[in-house]
């Protein structure tokens, strides 16, 4: 018999008859709402926060909340392949772990655990540049496993270069630079906890173990912590970019580059004519722009504009394995998942964080499946209609 994604259902079901595994929620939501319980508010609030009134956070929700899927009847769907091939490389299917930099506030597995559990589901995993693990760790616990780097660009050419560098070395395949936090937003969550992770050290470690930026330490992060810290935040973005300082980029990684936080099409298109190879069309899952366009409303214009230039990835309110779907029909490849996986790790490590993985693709299996297609590259905006708003 077909081995389906879909089948994992039934091994829930198996296990609560015997009372053999207590699980995690099923429902990412519920999910959320036991991690709210389990996890401190300091760390809990700063994964779950967003940015100003939330209403950007909120939003994605609802636009993807308000397409609804048309399903067809009697379309052979028993043998089903959930593969889809993404910037030259097969994805057993349309999902990737979003980069969630500073993990080890979540869990002390940390990034590992989640790259490890990426691995065993086979999904890619991509490495935030503001991991609280050295990426060389991270990648030494995926052995050959698809990784992808993120890239928050630094403004110092030399600590940039060496990121590349590091992470071409372990064995990134996909460069995904974000440019959408160029600053860090107004977070009233954190702010009222007093709560940001980067100014107690963690989520620094690819900056605290890097030659480049240890250069222009005097002392070094054990002897002066503070200085250390206070050369990450001057250096770890860059409001002064422009698309033209692409091109240093595009000269420097040799295999694809994807541009994370595109929102408007003329975006797509300059991203296009840099020389990118793809764009995630993302509002950082709301943590950025408060007020900003939902990302899944954004996506069928950016997709159009894309044409057949960029390959378009999206993220920001996925929670369901419907979800996964409804992103397609409206014009992505695939789709990357935040929060709730840093939930599943905060809550059991890295079983915690295959569970999410499970859900998620088990039930875009059974999405899939039941709206009548077999495969993901036949989904498209013939399977969704909209509410009225
Ligand atoms: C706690 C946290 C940390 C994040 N860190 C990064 C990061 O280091 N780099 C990055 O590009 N995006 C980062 N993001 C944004 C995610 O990559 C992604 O865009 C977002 O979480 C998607 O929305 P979702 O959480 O609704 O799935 C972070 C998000 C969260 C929640
Ligand atoms: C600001 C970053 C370092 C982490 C991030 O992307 C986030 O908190 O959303």
């Amino acid at each position: 018999m077909t081995q389906h994604r879909a089948d994992f259902q039934y091994e829930i079901y198996l296990d609560g008859m015997t009372g053999a595994v207590p699980r995690l929620p099923t429902d990412l939501t519920a999910l959320e709402e036991m991690a709210e319980r389990r996890l401190g508010p300091g760390p809990f609030g700063y994964v779950a926060g967003s940015a100003g009134d939330g209403s950007t956070a909120r939003a994605n929700r609802a636009a993807l909340e308000r397409r609804r899927i048309v399903p067809r009847m009697l379309r052979d769907v028993a043998e089903r392949d959930l593969s889809v091939e993404v910037l030259g490389r097969t994805l057993s299917a349309p999902l990737a772990l979003a980069p969630v930099g500073v993990l080890s506030i979540m869990h002390p597995g940390a990034e590992p655990a989640a790259a490890r559990a990426a691995a065993a589901q086979g999904v890619p995993f991509v490495l935030s540049s503001a991991s609280s693990t050295p990426m060389e760790q991270v990648a030494e616990a995926m052995g050959d496993a698809e990784r992808w780097f993120q890239l928050y660009w630094s403004k110092d050419r030399e600590v940039t270069l060496s990121f590349l560098k590091r992470a071409r070395a372990a064995g990134c395949s996909i460069l995904v630079v974000t440019l959408d936090t160029p600053l860090l937003a107004w977070r009233p969550r954190d702010l009222d906890q007093a709560y940001l992770p980067f100014l107690r050290g963690v989520g620094t470690a690819n900056h605290f173990t890097d030659p480049a930026f240890l250069a222009g330490l005097e002392k070094s992060p054990q002897d002066d912590p503070n200085a250390a810290v206070l050369r990450f935040v001057s250096l770890f973005s860059d409001p002064g970019k422009t698309w033209p300082d692409l091109a240093f980029l595009r000269e420097n990684w040799a295999g694809p580059i994807v541009l994370k936080g595109v929102l408007h099409p003329d975006d797509a298109r300059l991203a296009a004519d840099a020389g990118m190879d793809g764009v995630v069309v993302s509002n950082h899952g709301g943590r950025q722009v408060a007020g900003a366009v939902a990302a899944a409303d954004a996506l069928p214009r950016v997709a159009a504009a894309a044409g057949d230039r960029l390959t378009v990835l999206f993220d920001s309110g996925v929670r369901t394995g419907a979800d996964v779907f409804k992103a397609l029909a409206l014009g992505a490849r695939a789709v990357l998942v935040g929060r709730p996986y840093a939930y599943g790790l905060g809550l059991d490590g890295q079983p915690g964080v295959e569970h999410v993985i499970r859900c998620l693709l088990a039930e875009f299996d059974l999405t899939l499946a039941l709206s009548g297609h077999a495969r993901p590259g036949t989904v498209g905006a013939g399977d969704l209609v909209e509410d009225p708003v």
